[in-house]
């Protein structure tokens, strides 16, 4: 398992303590910054995770800025990046069981510490379920049929 992660200054904190939380349980991780807290722009930050899962070197994204909107909206310009926005266990359950997403955009100001990493847990711990949402997952690309 690869996981590639990105975030602007509002996600410096909280990206190190998903690092951390990741290479714990022994799954490679490519940092792409930023590691400071200064003021950058996002989208610096968040291509670079998003090209890693678009052509497979890694298999899973996490961003993080202050509210999680710029980083998705960057990385859903990516060929097959599915980029979910969550602040809740539930909602980052459906996102992988009916969303297939494969990025989590985690917002930092809105949700504590231990919200984030309880996300990253749920997020790698949840499968797609298929079915009824693997037609609507295909459907994404290309719009109705
Ligand atoms: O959430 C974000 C993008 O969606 C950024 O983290 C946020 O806009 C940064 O704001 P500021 O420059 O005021 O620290």
């Amino acid at each position: 398992m690869k996981i590639s992660i990105g975030n602007d200054h509002a996600g410096t904190v909280y990206k190190f303590a998903v690092k951390e939380f990741l290479e714990e349980m022994g799954i490679a991780v490519t940092n792409h910054g930023t590691d400071a807290e200064s003021s950058v722009d996002y989208p610096d930050f968040i291509h670079p995770v998003a090209d890693d899962v678009e052509k497979g070197d890694a298999d899973l994204g996490i961003i993080i800025c202050g509210s999680g909107n710029g980083a998705a909206i960057t990385a859903n310009k990516h060929q097959g990046v599915r980029a979910a926005l969550c602040w809740t266990r539930e909602i980052t359950q459906l996102a992988r069981e009916h969303n297939n997403a494969n990025v989590l955009s985690i917002p930092a100001r809105f949700v504590s510490l231990p919200q984030a990493l309880d996300m990253v847990k749920t997020f790698l711990n949840t499968r797609f379920e298929g079915g009824r949402h693997q037609n609507r997952v295909d459907k994404i690309p290309t719009g109705c049929s």
